[in-house]
């Protein structure tokens, strides 16, 4: 339960919310007690009216007897109305406080664990799935909510309930007091039993629809694979396994839920008929009124709903607890990438990189081995290198999403720990090799980095990554929405659009890691020839597996395993050589067979 401590902190923002709120479940519980004590005094005036009317028979006062008779009913009639509108109102503003007091507080906890989940490095992401993410910032959030809002309204309606309608009844009767409330702590120790089964039995079901829809959308998203593999009846039998699991876990929790009700009512009834067998036992000896009976029967239905509350509140106290917890997993998750010194300053472009290891923290494979390069500012380096062999964990490296575990790398001779994060990462243009763009529009896509951007640069941009010729063709051009809801790009246009997005934002260092892999020979030479242009004032760091992109930087280093084995200038390895010279001789060679 201690976990449920993280959320006082809210609790105190929002106090006059929950104060104001308890005040007006006093206020709502005083008016519900009220037609109790308004319905005795009528069933006691129906029956002394009775007796007096008879005595009074053939007298004029029989008339008057009646006069007053019919005219307090209708007092006490417009008393049970009016206090149960005043109830009502009450009622609407205790929730209007602190339903309302559970939505803000939900609305803060969400935006604390997003701005958590921002903050964390790379390898937080690596090691917890997306559907756990989302699940403790949207379920899990939801079930924190059932504690700040109902369970807490409920909690303070039973114990207000309670200490006002008690000593009411302790007061014309302890025996019947005592009968009637016997069932009621059964009645909650139930609600507590069935209310569990229904939370296990639902959490199954979510599973279980959770699995569905993560078949479905995989089975959506690989459709094509699917239908050229013809394995479309496998699915379908797959699917209705999955379908067939719900239906069945579903069909288990429809049955506990049918039995929730009768059980309410079976308990409620039995408090009622004791309430009448000892009262009328009590009103033979003259010890009680019916009226008595008739108050004692509100009160115990007054009572039941706050007692069949305790067994929920309990069994969402729960829940929310073990959200809380692990919502607090993953706010405890602390990010190790950060700056001590914080160094603000313009960045220049210098790269060093010094006897730099690294092997990555969540599979433990080494990626790079004692990899030492230097990069002045403005010019360009070549990496290349076979498949797994680290060209990508250096551009890892230089944006700092993840740290050297041996060696230096530094910018502008500084430490890049020392660097202020925001300004490391704000001097890079960074291309990925996996390419991902917003379901926005192409000129959104490319402004994406970009505060305060132009319309002449985005334009320019889309130009240099000779992306302008087939926007043309798009009906609404750079207003053209990409993803689910617009339309699928080729992956050669992909990989420009997201070369238009790193460099309108002039950075400083331009990362472009294997990003022509997917664009043809012509358009290649056509973005390269653009890139001499734009690489002129910009420290480059292109990684490919192509000589053809290699061969435009000012220095070329080639991995292997993570080492560099060789490197040079583009003239000074053919002349080596060694493995580059031979990788050039092969492209080349397949170049040229391509085009004949
Ligand atoms: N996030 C990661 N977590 C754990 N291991 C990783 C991660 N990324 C890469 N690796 C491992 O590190 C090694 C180097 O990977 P890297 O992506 O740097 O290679 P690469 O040269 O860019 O390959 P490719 O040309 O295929 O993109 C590989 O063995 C890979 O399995």
């Amino acid at each position: 339960m201690k976990e449920l401590a993280h959320i006082n902190k809210y609790l105190l923002k929002y106090k006059y919310h929950l104060l104001l709120g308890t005040i007006f479940i006093i206020i709502a519980n005083l008016f519900g007690v009220v037609p109790a004590v308004v319905v005795r005094h009528s069933f006691d005036l129906i029956q002394e009216s009775f007796q007096l009317y008879n005595l009074f028979d053939g007298l004029p006062l029989q008339e008057s007897t009646h006069d007053t008779f019919v005219l307090s009913i209708f007092v006490f009639a417009a008393v049970i109305l009016a206090s149960a509108l005043l109830r009502g109102v009450f009622m609407f503003f205790m929730r209007q406080t602190i339903i309302v007091m559970s939505r803000l507080i939900e609305y803060d906890l969400k935006n604390e664990v997003y701005e958590h989940y921002q903050s964390l490095p790379l390898s937080f992401y690596r090691k917890n799935n997306t559907g756990d993410l989302m699940n403790r910032i949207s379920e899990d959030v939801s079930k924190v909510r059932m504690y700040v809002g109902p369970a807490i309204m409920y909690g303070i309606n039973l114990a207000t309930m309670f200490i006002i309608v008690i000593p009411f009844m302790l007061s014309i009767n302890v025996e019947l007091t005592l009968y009637s409330l016997i069932p009621l702590p059964f009645l909650s120790f139930s609600i507590y039993y069935v209310n569990n089964i229904i939370n296990r039995r639902s959490e199954e079901i979510q599973r279980s629809q959770s699995n569905l829809s993560t078949f479905v959308q995989e089975a959506f998203s690989g459709i094509r694979v699917i239908k050229s593999f013809v394995r479309e009846k496998d699915y379908d039998k797959s699917f209705a396994e999955a379908s067939d699991d719900y239906k069945l876990k579903s069909l288990r929790l429809a049955f506990v839920q049918a039995l929730f009700f009768p059980l309410i009512m079976s308990l409620i009834g039995l408090s009622v008929i004791l309430t009448v067998y000892i009262g009328s036992a009590g009103v033979l000896t003259g010890e009680l009124s019916t009226g008595n009976i008739a108050e004692f029967i509100i009160y115990v239905n007054m009572l039941t709903w706050p007692v069949t509350a305790l067994g929920w509140i309990t069994s969402i106290i729960q829940s929310a607890a073990a959200s809380q917890k692990r919502i607090n997993e993953f706010l405890g998750a602390k990010n190790d990438i950060v700056s001590e010194k914080n160094i603000k300053k313009e960045i220049d472009g210098r790269l060093v990189f010094d006897q730099v290891s690294f092997t990555y923290p969540d599979s433990g494979i080494q990626a790079l081995k004692n990899v030492s390069f230097d990069v002045k500012s403005g010019d360009s380096i070549a990496i290349i290198g076979t498949t797994g062999s680290g060209k990508s964990t250096i551009a890892n490296l230089i944006c700092r999403m993840y740290d050297a575990t041996q060696g230096q790398v530094s910018i502008d001779e500084v430490p890049i720990q020392d660097l202020n994060l925001a300004s490391v990462r704000r001097s890079i243009g960074y291309v990925p090799q996996d390419v991902f763009l917003f379901s926005e529009s192409i000129k959104d896509n490319i402004a994406f980095g970009s505060s305060d951007i132009t319309e002449e640069q985005i334009m320019e941009a889309a130009d240099n990554a000779d992306l302008t010729d087939n926007i043309s063709k798009f009906p609404q051009g750079m207003e053209t929405v990409l993803g689910e809801r617009g339309i699928t790009l080729s992956g050669g246009q992909k990989q420009r659009v997201s070369i238009a997005r790193a460099i309108a934002r002039s950075p400083k260092i331009l990362i472009l890691d294997d990003c022509l892999s997917a664009v043809d020979t012509k358009t290649e030479n056509s973005i390269l020839n653009s890139m001499k242009r734009i690489m002129v004032d910009k420290t480059t760091v292109i990684i490919s597996h192509r000589v053809s992109s290699a061969q435009l930087a000012d220095k070329i280093i080639v991995l292997d395993d993570g080492e560099i084995i060789e490197q040079g200038s583009h003239q000074e390895l053919i002349s080596k050589n060694g493995i580059y010279k031979n990788l050039y001789e092969k492209q080349i060679q397949g170049e040229e067979s391509l085009s004949n």
